[in-house]
């Protein structure tokens, strides 16, 4: 009986380990994915700040809701596991509401 019951807490507690391991793991990926993900979005916004000049020098407005639209629908098609779609589209919008933002900035 105690032995059954060390057994128990012996394996719950490796259990638990094994968990924090997998986490400490799947962040290491996060943390590197990142870092890729930023390095794309500064070469992204690199190009929206020369979007923004052209923008200001034909007076052209910032907001373009077609192109915003086009944008989005093609992020639904690259997207393959598409439960995944809904959540990157939100972030595409957010992303392109920031770009706007900072294409403002830039002209003001
Ligand atoms: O393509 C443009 O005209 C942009 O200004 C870039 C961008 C974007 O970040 O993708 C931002 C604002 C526009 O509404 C549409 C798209």
């Amino acid at each position: 009986m105690p032995l059954t019951f060390f057994k128990k807490s012996w394996l719950i507690n490796e259990k638990i380990k094994r968990g924090k391991c997998m986490l400490e793991n799947e962040r290491r990926k996060i943390d590197q994915l990142d870092q890729e993900i930023i390095r794309l979005l500064e070469q992204r916004f690199d190009t929206v700040q020369t979007i923004a000049k052209v923008k200001k020098e034909q007076s052209i407005p910032i907001l373009d809701e077609s192109r915003e639209q086009i944008i989005l629908e093609k992020v639904a098609s690259y997207v393959t596991n598409k439960s995944y779609v809904s959540a990157i589209q939100t972030i595409y919008q957010e992303m392109m509401s920031s770009s706007r933002a900072y294409q403002k900035k830039q002209m003001d």
